[in-house]
């Protein structure tokens, strides 16, 4: 569109006759009226503004001329200038947001980064970009596209993409640019995990994504240790911070803090809705504490998940100056490169029956199979170790060093089906996962969408099977519609089901509910075990009873 159409449209429906009619007559003279409906106007009472006016002729027929001047040619050109940079701006927004599209990215923010489509047009140093290919990692992923740019501007951001995306890389990119390479200021970046496992595997991406720089990047593993390990001036070498938020706080009461976060210029909440839902206010506070020892005056702050919760959302709102939300695909769905299967057991006997016809038909390790109590672990494994499978269990009451071994194993292939609880639903990352059981249902459809998300990582596709009984209802509906969403099929009814009351879900999301002991042996057998045991008590103590008071004689 040149300046000629502007004018056009401009002077569209417009009557020059008719406004100069409707000037005063007493001030205006209409001079003349040509043939071609040319329209000249004099000012009676100013000379040199009549003088001036009658330079503009306007023809409203045939072809409009508009008066040549310096000026005007130089206003027109600056005009069309300005037309022209609006029309490529337009253009250039609408692929951004047609790549957004395709990407299922969506974002709310002001002057938001425009997403990359490789990790080359990143403007970081290329040692960096070396490491991630180096790591097979050939196109960034729909997260990294975007998140990396909004992180790299220095943009508060709160992240949300389906599980096994890669957020991982996402936040530490931008971390590693940001902090360029070694300084001795100490820590100057903190990333939080809701758990030690997560943590550790976290830092060791962040080792290999950095490598070469030569960063200090550490894990607080043993608290007594880190007490003497800190201390203000010892932890001036080290540049990264891996940790869950217990560990962290725990340094920080100290009087004084073991270790000082002064020059934190970069926070990442890792899995943040899970940190917020646990204890809702002990992690506020602890989150409070963590910001308070944070006193860098450009301190920023990144959440990350698979999972939205609006009172994370609600909390970034509040907290974090010129957000920006990102969000991957649909809010707390399933990924859709995991086939999921809705399997009905009867009863807790028919687990186990269902199980042994999965082993049966053939499974190819590695497999994760989540119980919802470390007790409840514990019996499954004692179940299936005669079962000719390499079976282990991993659980909160597993000493630290045992669980760092069985997930050793686990990822060395040496262990085939990994029983676990809830710890190790949120973030771990085994390689190629083939299959997922769920073996006791699980208590939130966003506890669903993480245990499922364990299987189809980076691209890979994977299986996941959840067990159900009568007594597994309450949640049903939801469940459903989150595999139904991620286009697995479902039976009707179970989407046609009585939505749950808010008490009820609330409930169960806190405990799970009571099931019977996982077992083949008889009743009959448990209750003639019992009964010896009980007759070995009543003997031992009737024994103590008598030295004591032989002891007294
Ligand atoms: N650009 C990439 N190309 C290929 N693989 C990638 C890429 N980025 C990350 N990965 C790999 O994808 C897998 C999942 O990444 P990551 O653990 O960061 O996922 P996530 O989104 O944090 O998942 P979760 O929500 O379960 O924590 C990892 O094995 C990682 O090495």
């Amino acid at each position: 569109m040149d300046a000629y159409d502007i004018f056009r449209k401009l002077t569209r429906g417009a009557t020059f006759k008719r406004d100069v009619e409707r000037v005063s007559k007493k001030d205006v003279t209409v001079v003349s009226n040509n043939s071609t409906g040319s329209v000249k106007v004099e000012d009676q009472k100013n000379k040199d503004q009549t003088s001036q006016m009658n330079d503009h002729t306007i023809t409203l027929l045939g072809s409009m001329t508009v008066g040549e001047n310096k000026r005007k040619g130089k206003k027109r050109k600056a005009m069309d200038e300005a037309v022209e940079e609006k029309k490529q701006k337009m253009l250039h927004k609408e692929e951004v947001n047609r790549l957004r599209n395709q990407l299922n990215i969506n974002v709310v923010g002001r002057h938001i980064s425009e997403p990359v489509a490789s990790f080359d047009e990143l403007p970081i140093k290329t040692d960096v970009i070396e490491n991630l290919k180096n790591c097979g990692y050939k196109e960034p992923t729909a997260i990294q596209k975007q998140a990396i740019p909004i992180m790299l501007q220095g943009r508060q951001l709160l992240a949300c993409a389906p599980t096994g995306s890669g957020k991982t890389a996402a936040f530490l990119v931008p971390i590693i640019h940001s902090l360029d390479g070694p300084q001795k200021q100490g820590f100057r970046a903190l990333i939080l995990c809701p758990t030690r496992e997560l943590a550790k595997q976290t830092q060791r991406e962040c080792v290999r994504i950095s490598e070469g720089r030569g960063f200090r990047i550490h894990i607080i593993s043993k608290i007594g240790k880190a007490l003497t390990q800190y201390g203000p001036k010892s932890s001036q070498k080290f540049d990264i911070l891996v940790t869950t938020p217990q560990r962290l706080c725990y340094l920080l009461k100290q009087e004084p803090p073991a270790l000082s976060l002064n020059n934190i210029q970069w926070i990442v909440v890792d899995e943040a809705d899970k940190l917020f839902e646990l204890g809702v206010h002990s992690f506020r506070e602890q989150l409070q504490q963590i910001l308070q020892a944070c006193s860098h005056q450009h301190r920023k702050i990144a959440m990350f998940s698979a999972t939205y919760t609006p009172v994370v959302a609600k909390w970034c709102c509040h907290n974090m100056k010129g957000l920006i939300r990102v969000t991957v695909g649909q809010r707390n769905a399933a990924t859709d490169l995991v086939e999921q299967e809705l399997l009905f057991v009867g009863n807790e006997a028919g687990k186990l029956l269902a199980f042994r016809d999965i082993v049966r038909k053939g499974i190819t390790p590695p497999v994760l199979v989540f119980v919802q109590s470390k007790e409840r672990a514990q019996q499954l494994f004692t179940e299936l170790i005669y079962d000719g499978i390499n079976v282990d269990a991993i659980h909160a009451d597993r000493t630290q060093l045992q669980r760092d071994n069985t997930v050793r194993s686990f990822r060395e292939g040496k262990i085939w089906v990994l029983i676990c609880t809830e710890l190790m639903a949120r973030g771990v990352d085994f390689k190629g996962v083939n299959l997922v059981i769920n073996y006791d249902f699980p208590t939130s459809a966003i506890s669903y969408v993480h245990r499922v998300g364990r299987a189809g990582r980076a691209g890979r596709k994977g299986k996941a099977v959840t067990f159900f009984t009568i007594e597994d209802t309450v949640n049903l509906r939801s469940i459903a519609q989150v595999i139904r969403q991620s286009g697995c099929e479902v039976p009707e009814y179970m989407l046609k089901m009585k939505k749950r009351s808010k008490k009820e879900v609330k409930k169960l999301k806190t405990s799970a509910p009571r099931r019977d002991d996982i077992t083949t042996t008889p009743i009959y057998e448990l209750e003639k075990k019992a009964k010896q045991k009980s007759r070995i008590k009543r003997f031992r103590n009737a024994r103590k009873n008598l030295k004591k008071q032989d002891n007294l004689v």
